[in-house]
């Protein structure tokens, strides 16, 4: 093509790897969509978050009000957006545009208990196997996957010690913004979490990733996880978002490695253990602004890097096309 070797930089990596995912369709335009996985976690008791759980469910009403920053986003750069109630402790029975997919009423507080029961666990995976096979059906080519969960950074973290084996220090950070004290609190709920279920260090043998979604989980992030697996099984190119879509991607590439090959990371977030996930995935982020939000934003925000990395692939001339002349040797 016309421009010097290698010039386009990380959109040639973004371009051959959206080609080995699309293989013979490479060359349609993208149809692009964003799901929002939303659930309440029993642990937000231990006050491990800044924010209360209520506003889990009003985010929930936001969204669908078209008031949020993904709502913002999705719109600017034509990506259909879809709300899933997986498991938010609210009764939204009577609205419409929402995913009614509602496993339970909220997690249990994994500082008592396991987060979920073994079939909770495999029907909220089940819920977004589904979503994605939906996905396929509508001709969604490129999805972004993104969450709404107060409490769920301390889902993510526990996750992300228990799959990359790094310490709680290095996996939890303040989410939606604890201060310094309550930051140290919460890390502490986290030791706690792994020591009374996984022992010493979050034991010594990786545990089963089901197990880890039940025990230490979140509805959502299950979600998550079943939709990854679905939209990889379906050869559909997946953006993850930030550090709870990234767990649970993580996850799902802990249960299927070949998951790896059709995942993008949009962004790095803020949040200290989301550098470890991608590390454990082998991903390198499309954007660096600093974001910790979640919600897709990071995912949605780089599907237009995608689509130029993929039109520029497509649509430039060659040398030979142009009457440009290549370099000397
Ligand atoms: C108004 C508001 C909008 C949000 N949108 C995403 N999150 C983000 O923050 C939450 C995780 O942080 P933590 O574990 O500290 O609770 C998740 O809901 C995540 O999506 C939000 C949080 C708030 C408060
Ligand atoms: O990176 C994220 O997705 C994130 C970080 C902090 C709070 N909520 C989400």
């Amino acid at each position: 093509m016309t421009k010097p070797l290698g010039s386009l930089g990380g959109l040639e990596d973004l371009a051959a790897q959206m080609v080995s995912i699309r293989q013979q369709n490479y060359a349609k335009p993208l149809q692009k969509a964003v799901y929002v996985f939303a659930a309440d976690h029993g642990v937000t008791a231990e006050g491990v978050s800044a924010y209360p759980s209520e506003v889990t469910r009003q985010m929930v009403l936001n969204f669908l009000a078209h008031g949020a920053a993904i709502n913002v986003l999705a719109k600017l750069h034509g990506v259909e957006m879809n709300v899933v109630d997986v498991g938010v402790d609210a009764d939204f029975d009577r609205i419409d545009g929402l995913l009614h997919r509602k496993v339970r009423r909220g997690t249990r507080n994994m500082m008592r208990e396991p987060a979920m029961s073994r079939e909770e666990v495999i029907e909220a995976l089940n819920v977004g196997l589904n979503l994605a096979d939906d996905s396929k059906a509508k001709g969604h080519s490129l999805v972004a996957v993104g969450e709404m969960g107060i409490g769920n950074t301390t889902a993510a973290s526990a996750i992300t010690s228990l799959l990359t084996r790094r310490s709680v220090e290095v996996t939890t950070g303040k989410g939606t913004g604890l201060n310094t004290e309550a930051l140290q609190h919460k890390r502490r709920i986290i030791e706690a979490v792994l020591q009374k279920y996984f022992g010493e260090a979050g034991g010594h043998t990786l545990p089963d990733p089901v197990d880890v979604l039940r025990i230490v989980g979140g509805l959502e992030i299950a979600a998550m996880t079943g939709f990854t697996l679905g939209a990889a099984r379906h050869g559909v190119a997946i953006v993850v978002d930030g550090f709870i879509s990234t767990a649970a991607a993580a996850v799902a590439f802990a249960l299927v490695p070949q998951v790896r090959g059709y995942l993008f990371a949009g962004h790095r977030s803020e949040e200290p253990g989301h550098q470890a996930l991608l590390d454990y995935l082998g991903l390198k982020p499309i954007l660096t602004l600093n974001m910790r939000l979640g919600e897709g934003t990071g995912a949605v925000l780089a599907m237009p890097i995608l689509e130029s990395a993929m039109c520029l692939y497509n649509q430039m001339a060659t040398f030979e096309s142009a009457g440009v002349s290549e370099a000397k040797d």
